[in-house]
């Protein structure tokens, strides 16, 4: 679906993204993991499109257009407009005409009580929901999270990553950006361990716990810490 072939990314002669390559299949569900500062932001924006590489490319592989939902860490609402003004207004935006789909997605994440009420008086996680609901409204096949969890409570959490690992299953591609393990553990197929803006690791969920063993001997920043906080 998408190639990246050594792709540095520098912003103010700091090099943020150093030499990256990697395969995106579709259908995949990876999970971008590393310390604050690691550069997992700013990777997930090189495959969004939102940045262009210094050096090097990120290719899309398919003929055809990819749709890409990009859900940022910050929020992107509107604190006088009401939720379901919000999903109306991308819903137009984006063209999104199936409404099967569109009422599926707020009844998962239980969005359906508050749709009359304005974003300024959401709670920090219904603002989360919402926020993830305007990046996927589109159906898009490449998701890419970016803390998308952050704040949600565990029964929503539950839901979301249902309804994800469903359109993960259904064909859409998923690379997000969680600190969470039980996020992780849930939906992730694969790892992509980033550390000071290199990929110094990958490896298919089911190698975890060896990881978490080898990681132990880690001597780099704060990987070996965030490994232990697994369970
Ligand atoms: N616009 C920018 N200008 C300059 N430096 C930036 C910019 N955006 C990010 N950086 C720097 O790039 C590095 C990587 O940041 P990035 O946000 O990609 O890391 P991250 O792994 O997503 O961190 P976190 O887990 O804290 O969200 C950091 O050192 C950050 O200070």
């Amino acid at each position: 679906m998408l190639a990246l072939n050594d792709v540095t990314y520098k912003r103010k002669k700091k090099v943020l993204i150093k030499d990256i390559s990697g395969e995106i299949k579709q259908g995949d569900c990876i999970s971008l993991f590393g310390p604050n500062g690691a550069g997992k932001s700013t990777l997930l924006k090189l495959i969004a499109g939102l940045e262009t590489p210094s050096s090097g490319t990120c290719v899309n592989e398919n003929q055809e257009k990819i749709s890409i939902g990009y859900v940022p860490q910050q929020l992107a609402l509107f604190d006088h407009m009401t939720v379901r003004d919000h999903l109306t207004y991308y819903e137009k935006m984006t063209k999104q005409i199936n409404q099967r789909y569109v009422n599926e997605m707020i009844e998962v994440l239980g969005l359906k009580d508050v749709l009359n009420l304005n974003v300024e008086s959401l709670s920090g996680g219904m603002a989360r929901k919402l926020n993830l609901a305007i990046g996927l409204i589109h159906e898009p096949d490449l998701i890419l999270l970016d803390e998308a969890f952050v704040g949600v409570d565990l029964a929503t959490k539950h839901d979301m990553l249902t309804w994800l690992h469903q359109l993960n299953e259904q064909g859409a591609t998923n690379v997000m950006i969680s600190h969470d393990w039980h996020v992780i553990e849930h939906i992730a197929q694969s790892m992509w361990i980033l550390d000071d803006g290199e990929l110094i690791d990958r490896f298919p969920i089911a190698q975890v716990d060896q990881k978490q063993r080898e990681y132990g001997y880690y001597t780099g920043r704060d990987l070996r810490k965030m490994f232990a906080l697994r369970r």
